[in-house]
Parts: C-alpha cells; structure tokens; sequence
C-alpha cells in the first residue's frame, strides 16, 4: 500500500528545480515537438525514452521556463504549421490562466468547496466517513480498477502524469468511483509538480461538466488499452457520464491591465508563479535587494507532497540566485510572503516599495493580496508587473478555448515569435 503522504525525493531527481535543467530538457524535446507530437501526443509511454510529450510543465508553470522562450524555439526549429499542435498546447495554459482571472469567483467557490468537505489536519481526510474509506481507496491505489491504481501511485511517486492518463483519472474518479471532483483536484494540486489553480481546477471542471455545460469526458476500456499499447484495459467503468450540477458560470470580469512601473529604488520579491525575474518587464526599476520566500504557497488546505515542497522550494532557490546576479544585489530569505517581514526589509533598504510578477488567481495571489493590504497599512506599496504575453492573451478568454486559439497567430505576431 502506498502511503499518499509519503515524502519523496524521487520526484525532484526525474525533475531537478532548476532553469538549467528544464532548460537542458528543452533542449533534448524541441526535436521531437513538430510534426511527430502532433500525432503521437496522445500515447502514454511514461517519461522515459519513447516518451510522447515533452514533460515540461513543471518548469512552465513555474516560469523557470516562460512560454514566450519554449514557443519560440519550436517554432525557430520547426516553423509555424508542423508544431501547430504543440503551440496550442502551450496556450491552454494561458487560456485557463486568464479564464479564471476573468472569473475569480470560480477559485473561490473550489477553495470552499474543498474546505467544507474536508476536516482541518495536516493531511485533511473527508468529513464523511461512508466517503473517507473511498477516498482513501483511490488516492492509495486499491480500487481494483486496473490502470488507476498504478496511477494513483505514480502520481504520488513522480509528480507528474500524461495528459491522457490525467482525464482519464478524472473520468474514472468522477463517474466510475462517484468521488467528488473537488476532492481530486486537490489531491493532483498537492501532488503534481506542476500543479496549478488555473489548468487543475478547470481541466478537472471540464472532465465533470461544468466548464463546457453539459459536456462531459467519458474514459472507456478501449481508449485507455489503444493509447497505453495495451498495457491496462479496465474493467467495469462507468458508461455513462451525466454531466454535474454546480453554479452557472460567472460573466467574464476586466482582465487586469499592465501598468509600467516608476522608475526607482525598490526590492524584488520572487513568487513562485514567475520564476524567470530576468525578463520581467522592470526597465527604469533600481532592484536593491532580493527577497525569497523559503516556501511555496499552499497547494489545498492540506500540505503539498514533499517532492512539491522540494520543487518549490529549489526552484525558488535556483531563481534567488538568478536575480541576485542579474541584479548585482544580495539575497534576504523570509519563511513566506508576509507583511511583517517584508516590511521589515523594506525599511531595513530603506525602500517605500516592493516590485513582483502579477500572480495569478490562486492560493500565492491570496497571500500576496494579504500581504498587500497590511503592509499598505505600514506605508510599503507592493506593485505587481504583468507580463505582455498575459496582458495581451488573457482579455481574449472570454468565449470557449476554440475561438481563442483563433487569436494565437495574432498573439505569436504581437510577442514577435516566427516573424
Ligand atoms: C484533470 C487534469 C488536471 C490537470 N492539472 C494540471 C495542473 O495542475 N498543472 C498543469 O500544468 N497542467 C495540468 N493539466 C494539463 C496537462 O495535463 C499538463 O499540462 C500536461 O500533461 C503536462 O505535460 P507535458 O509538459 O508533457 O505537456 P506537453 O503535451 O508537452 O505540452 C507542452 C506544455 O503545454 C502546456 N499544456 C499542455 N497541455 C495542457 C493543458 N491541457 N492545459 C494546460 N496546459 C497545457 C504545459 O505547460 C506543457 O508543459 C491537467 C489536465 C487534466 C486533464
């Protein structure tokens, strides 16, 4: 039995937290990511060397890599039409970040919905006992169901998983084991590398229903057997999928809007969503000091897997150390993004102010608007830079994914990428 609590180093060996690692992966996929990913992407063969994917999120959704460099470099090695398919790949992480930061409302409802549904330890289980035994079954891996078990472990081994194998996961856990979808996104957001509120909540919103009304993914027997080569056809699935009942989508709010930043002294404060601090648009901004946090935001009212913990934590390491040499200034570690401490380096520089990447709806967005709103009180303004990549991509989330990828060659045009 495996114990879905375990921490482990494993993952942080397949996924080292560093640029120069994911950078170095990059490098071996860029090959592969034309016409080859186009038909093959959907295959799972695991991370090894047939592996169908690129296996780099974990590094995008942490921008130790940023989406502008990885799309670039495919389409600078294989032009625009044979990686057309990787390229919106790529977008769907940008469509589902400024999907729900046009609707807010929706992370807050999942936030609520996870925290009614759970007790408050450290590995918070169900409060229903009838659910908590079925719970359990599924995350440790001893449902019987045959591919979802090995899942279920390598998940909690890895940290990562195949695309295909994530919906059908989603799939089994929501019509075959009639688990609540909120309890699974939790448990991917806890343990996935590259965990994340945008593309989990909404991936998992989809499988159920609730994202595209009424539309449903149904995981079959024969797709799972035709896309592992054979390797797991399970039995007994659910054969239908009714879609699930839940709020109506809210309408679209503002999409946050770039506002360049006054030139002057201030310190730089890493957030985990932007870890590439060497491209953030700070022209005119003297950085005098860097400020880390040791921690990664929480990933669910429970605590992240170990190996996330260890991939936030190197990875802003990794990042510190970047920014402290880019801007030829030391380093001051804080335990996390809170207000008493970053005022107190703040005037420790003797700054008034504190300059970080805009973050994203989503639990480091909550901290750092709690941090926001009490240093303000105290006098030290923290400031937030958006990137042109989200400032230009995220007003155009307001429909489905399909009339957004309709905006992509636009959005190449505009970032300068394949001119
Ligand atoms: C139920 C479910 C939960 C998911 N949870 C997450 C999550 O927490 N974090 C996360 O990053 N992705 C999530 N995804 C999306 C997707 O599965 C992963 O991004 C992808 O599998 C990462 O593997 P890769 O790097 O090999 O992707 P590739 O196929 O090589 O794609 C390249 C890059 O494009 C982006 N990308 C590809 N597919 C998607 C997608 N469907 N949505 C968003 N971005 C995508 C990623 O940055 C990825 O690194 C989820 C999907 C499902 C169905």
């Amino acid at each position: 039995m495996t114990d879905a609590h375990a921490l482990t180093d494993c993952a942080s060996s397949l996924f080292p937290p560093t640029r120069v690692a994911g950078l170095q992966r990059a490098v071996d996929a860029v090959p592969r990511l034309g016409a080859a990913y186009g038909r093959d992407r959907n295959y799972d063969r695991g991370l090894g060397n047939d592996t169908t994917v690129s296996a780099l999120s974990p590094y995008v959704r942490h921008r130790l890599i940023t989406e502008h460099e990885l799309v670039a470099a495919v389409i600078e090695r294989h032009g625009v039409r044979a990686p057309e398919k990787f390229v919106q790949e790529v977008f769907w992480r940008t469509y589902w970040k400024g999907w729900l930061e046009l609707r807010p409302q929706v992370w807050r409802d999942y936030v609520a919905d996870v925290s009614r549904l759970v007790d408050d330890g450290e590995h918070p289980l169900p409060v229903d006992a009838g659910l908590r035994e079925r719970y359990l079954a599924a995350i440790e891996g001893r449902t019987g169901i045959d591919g979802f078990d090995d899942w279920a472990r390598d998940l909690v081994a890895d940290g990562w998983l195949h695309n295909h194998v994530r919906m059908w996961f989603a799939s089994i856990w929501i019509f075959t084991l009639r688990l609540p979808w909120q309890l699974g996104a939790d448990f991917f957001l806890r343990h996935l590398l590259d965990g994340d509120p945008a593309s989990n909540t909404l991936s998992w919103r989809w499988v159920a229903g609730l994202q595209t009304r009424g539309k449903t993914y149904l995981a079959t027997a024969e797709n799972i057997a035709r896309y592992t080569d054979g390797r797991y056809r399970p039995r007994g699935l659910a054969t239908t999928a009714e879609p699930l009942d839940g709020p109506p989508v809210p309408a679209a709010t503002a999409a946050p809007e770039p506002r360049p930043l006054a030139p002057g002294r201030a310190l730089l404060l890493l957030g985990e969503d932007d870890l590439h601090p060497e491209s953030l648009p700070f022209a005119g901004v003297k950085v005098v000091g860097v400020v880390r946090p040791e921690r990664g935001a929480p990933r669910g009212p429970g605590r992240a897997a170990g190996g996330v913990q260890a991939f936030q934590r190197g990875a802003l390491v990794d990042a510190g150390r970047r920014a402290s040499e880019r801007y030829g200034c030391a380093e001051s570690v804080i335990d996390e993004v809170r207000a008493s401490e970053l005022v107190a380096l703040a005037h420790a520089h003797d700054v008034d102010r504190i300059v970080t990447a805009y973050a994203p709806t989503g639990y480091a967005a909550d901290a750092l608007e709690w941090a926001r709103a009490e240093a303000a009180g105290d006098g030290i303004v923290i400031e937030t830079v958006l990137r042109g990549w989200d400032a230009r991509a995220w007003p155009q989330a307001t429909r489905g994914f399909f009339p957004f990828t309709e905006r992509i060659p636009g959005l190449l045009r505009d970032a300068g990428i394949g001119a």
